[in-house]
């Protein structure tokens, strides 16, 4: 990992290579689409080949735990040689674990996934603040202490999402709303962008949520395969899109294994996004 924070190292990236974010989500559907077994072999082949495709060109790639743990010790040691490969080929790693749990087990998630003697390190994580957001304080500690970054889910891409994120709490703001504004203080005066992002599906619609202090990174997954599409982040985020993330995972997945197939899907996507996020003019 290279030095410097988190969001320092993000903007750099996106400015360098674009907005976009690809996941690497191995479904079994998908393997058996790529003519591969749905066994750790055939994990390791579709992993590297969208390593191949995407590594060096995308400015984030962010493997799907799930998918990886799925085959126990054998996919985890899949996900540890993705983490190498994509490190060499220089594109941000991401790894989506979502992870949440009460203050001393979630210090014990973050020694796994950015202690710098870990081979799960990576350059940031997903992280769920369902127990309440201050659990992810250990997390968030070692982040910006190690110079990772941490996403922690706000408003998802899912329809069940807003029965919990849309509550009130006691002093009337969204559950969604009190992340936001958690992630706004710990964000304040560091740029030229905070090391602790949201994750907003670009699913969501006009929530009326305001994220005009949030000060760091806006990972947009619900892209493609869940129906969102580029102009959506209009409706969703409003005229500042500057820091914003989208993320597809199926939607270029779906076009391997051919690598330069792979290739052409996440340059379309790209420009799509470009022309929404940086309009020229
Ligand atoms: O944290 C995420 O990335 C995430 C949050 C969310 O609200 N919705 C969501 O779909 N995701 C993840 O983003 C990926 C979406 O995959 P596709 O629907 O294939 O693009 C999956 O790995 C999901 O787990």
């Amino acid at each position: 990992m290279s030095d410097g924070r988190f969001g320092a190292r993000l903007r750099a990236a996106m400015d360098a290579r674009g907005p976009l974010c690809v996941g690497i989500d191995p479904h079994p559907a998908l393997l058996s689409a790529w003519g591969l077994p749905d066994t750790a072999a055939g994990l390791e082949r579709f992993t590297r080949t969208v390593v191949e495709a995407v590594g060096d060109r995308a400015a984030v790639v962010k493997p799907q735990s799930a998918f990886f743990e799925r085959f126990g010790s054998q996919g985890i040691a899949v996900l540890e040689s993705a983490i190498r490969q994509l490190r060499e080929a220089g594109s941000l790693i991401l790894l989506d674990v979502k992870r949440g749990d009460i203050g001393s087990t979630a210090a014990a998630y973050a020694d796994a996934y950015l202690d710098p003697a870990s081979s799960l390190r990576v350059d940031a994580i997903t992280a769920s603040p369902y127990l309440g957001f201050g659990s992810l304080t250990p997390m968030i500690e070692k982040a910006v202490a190690t110079g990772a970054g941490v996403f922690v889910l706000a408003l998802t891409s899912n329809p069940e999402g807003s029965s919990v994120q849309h509550a009130r709490t006691a002093d009337g703001r969204t559950v969604a709303q009190l992340v936001i504004d958690e992630i706004s203080q710990l964000n304040k005066g560091v740029s030229p962008l905070g090391d602790i992002g949201v994750v907003v599906g670009a699913t969501v619609g006009q929530t009326g949520h305001d994220m005009s202090e949030l000060g760091g990174p806006v990972l947009v997954p619900g892209l493609g395969a869940q129906g969102g599409r580029p102009e959506d982040l209009r409706t969703v985020f409003g005229d500042d899109l500057s820091a914003v993330l989208p993320a597809y995972s199926r939607e270029i997945l779906s076009r391997g294994p051919s690598v330069v197939a792979l290739r052409d899907s996440l340059e379309q996507l790209m420009d799509a996004c470009r022309r929404v996020v940086q309009p020229i003019g």
